[in-house]
């Protein structure tokens, strides 16, 4: 009965995810969150249908104790469920349902006949595509973890039956069957799917073979191109942890042929309940050996200094944000309602928002919008100024993280992105970020369009030159996506920053100025590095990481806007 407890939660609860695996409910489900999430979800899905059933059937009616929404799950388990209903047998509640079977039977014949379905299971396919909504008009991206396989081995054995498409937007508009797949163009081994397809119940999704990670939210791994010259990779935003493993299975890729990867991705995560999703997430992928997580640990606090980063030459920063880009995948769906007697008639409820939407606030005459956070938990933003004041507090956190990864001492590469579509999130941080005393004085510039990784090189949307301030080397160099655009990714944004040997050689008072990166990062000149004994000398700006960290606290932002989408939307690893 707790499940339709927590379906019946207000929408301030968060994410049907975050009320299953968050703390609230957590001590009283009796059943694992996976298996709740299945029948909820399920139950939302079907729930035009039952509703159909139900009311036909006078289910309330004649059955006072059930309320709409236990009458919506019991009855999705007797019709629908493999196992029927989980009660005894002498259960009351079970009891009153199946004493109406010939009723329900009969009306969900009605109700599929109704929908033209010759089957049960057309009706099943039918129901599945209405209930992806927006998302049925995006692919499932699924990223082939090299780390335990291989794209052709996954390409002769999960997708054997597939048939290949040769563009994305074949396999959105191809047919229902659920077997299309498109293998990308820009991002290796990543494959688009039809959206219908249930990956989710495949071994090699379930063993951490293929992720689901959506395609612009595999750009920044593939864009910092971690090379062995660039040593070791932080993550300084890790949770859930996609971008984390994909920069593992880079790293693990380069190594040399039966050797253990020499070199680390330090994975930080601030959130202590997020860090335990991470933690998983990197044990599942089989990036463990490679990835050293801090969980818990708060990026803006990580020492640059201290010796564990020494041979760090690349950083990937995916901070929180306001989630605008978001595609509403795992969106709660709209639960249908059947009517009880006695009430004004039946409500259809919109479980929650996941990710930004705009509705009308008809009394003031202006548009609310609701941002979503990490973790699925709803802000809603009811004025422009609202807005406004939200967008500059969390682009000064990001800003603050970024400037913070520019702080390593032999870092050369860093790559900074959002779920975001907002300008001031985006273009404006890198701008200012090139323009603060850190870049200038320690040689960090944007990466040109015409040295990028050539799938983000030839990646064809690109910053916006008027966010760019005009510049359009910027704004080529920034890297877009848009959700509605028809090429079936989110909406996006990453950029990568680069120095060169003789920034980093001068920074660190070493003017040898060697040629060699795989010295410099890996070498002797670390030893002369440490024995600097004041940071801000050596950063030449003054601007300590301490100094940052408290700048970063008083912007208010240092708990973002974003889904945890990005691990309930494009990792969903425990909830099936
Ligand atoms: C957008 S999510 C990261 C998604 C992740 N990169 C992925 O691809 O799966 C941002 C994450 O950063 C974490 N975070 C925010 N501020 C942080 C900080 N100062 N240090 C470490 N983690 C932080 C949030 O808790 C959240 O889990």
């Amino acid at each position: 009965m707790l499940t339709a407890d927590i379906l019946s939660a207000p929408s301030s609860s968060g994410s049907l995810k975050s009320r299953l695996f968050g703390n609230k409910y957590k001590q009283q489900l009796k059943s694992p969150p996976q298996q709740i999430y299945a029948l909820a979800s399920e139950t939302c899905k079907w729930s035009a249908v039952l509703k159909e059933i139900i009311d036909n059937s006078e289910l309330l009616r004649h059955e006072r104790k059930l309320t709409p929404i236990l009458g919506l799950l019991l009855v999705h388990d007797f019709l629908l469920s493999r196992k029927g209903i989980a009660l005894p047998v002498s259960h009351g509640l079970r009891a009153a349902v199946e004493r109406h079977k010939a009723r329900l039977t009969s009306e969900l014949t009605r109700a599929r006949l109704r929908r033209k379905a010759a089957s049960i299971d057309v009706l099943r396919e039918l129901v599945t595509i209405e209930s992806l909504g927006e998302a049925r008009l995006y692919p499932r991206w699924v990223r082939v973890n090299t780390l335990k396989t291989a794209l052709q081995e996954q390409l002769d054995t999960t997708f054997r039956d597939f048939t290949r498409v040769s563009s994305v937007r074949d396999v959105i508009t191809g047919s229902t069957t659920g077997k299309l797949l498109y293998v990308d163009e820009h991002v290796p081994n990543l494959l688009a799917l039809s959206p219908t397809f249930e990956i989710t119940k495949t071994h090699a999704y379930t063993s951490g073979a293929i992720i689901l990670q959506d395609k612009a939210s595999c750009f920044p791994a593939y864009l910092l191109d971690p090379r062995p010259e660039d040593g070791d990779v932080i993550d300084s935003c890790s949770a859930p942890g996609n971008k984390t493993t994909h920069v593992a299975a880079i790293l693990k890729s380069r190594s040399p042929a039966r050797e253990e990867c020499a070199r680390k991705v330090y994975a930080f995560e601030k959130d202590q309940h997020r860090a335990r999703t991470l933690n998983k997430m990197v044990n599942l992928a089989g990036a463990q050996a490679i990835t050293q997580m801090s969980l818990g640990q708060d990026f803006l606090k990580v020492n640059p200094d201290a010796p564990t980063y020494k041979n760090v030459g690349a950083l990937l920063l995916d901070p929180s944000c306001s989630g605008s880009g978001i595609i509403g995948r795992d969106v709660m769906p709209t639960i249908h309602l059947p009517e009880q007697p006695g009430t004004t008639p039946a409500t259809t409820k919109n479980m929650n928002g996941k990710r930004k939407r705009e509705e009308n606030d008809s009394q003031e005459g202006r548009q609310k919008q609701i941002l979503v956070d990490d973790d699925g938990q709803e802000l809603v933003v009811s004025s422009e100024k609202e807005m406004k004041a939200r967008l500059e507090a969390l682009s000064s956190f990001q800003l603050t993280l970024l400037l913070h990864a520019f702080t390593f001492p032999v870092a050369r590469r860093v790559t900074y992105s959002t779920c975001s579509v907002y300008a001031e999130e985006n273009e404006h941080v890198v701008l200012k970020a090139l323009q603060s005393d850190i870049a200038v004085k320690q040689g960090w510039r944007i990466m040109a369009r015409d040295t990028q990784v050539e799938g983000m090189r030839s990646w064809p949307v690109r910053g916006s030159p008027e966010a760019s301030g005009g510049d359009r080397e910027i704004a080529e160099a920034c890297i877009r996506s848009y959700k509605d655009d028809g090429r079936g990714v989110m909406g996006f944004f990453v950029a990568g920053f680069v120095r060169d040997a003789g920034s980093i050689a001068e920074q660190n008072g070493d003017f040898t100025k060697s040629e060699s990166r795989t010295a410099e990062v890996k070498g002797t000149k670390e030893h002369r590095i440490h024995v600097v004994e004041d940071p801000a000398v050596r950063n030449g700006s003054g601007a300590r990481p301490k100094d940052i960290s408290s700048e970063s606290n008083s912007s208010g932002a240092g708990e973002s806007d974003r889904e945890s989408n990005d691990d309930d939307e494009e990792w969903d690893g425990f909830t099936d």
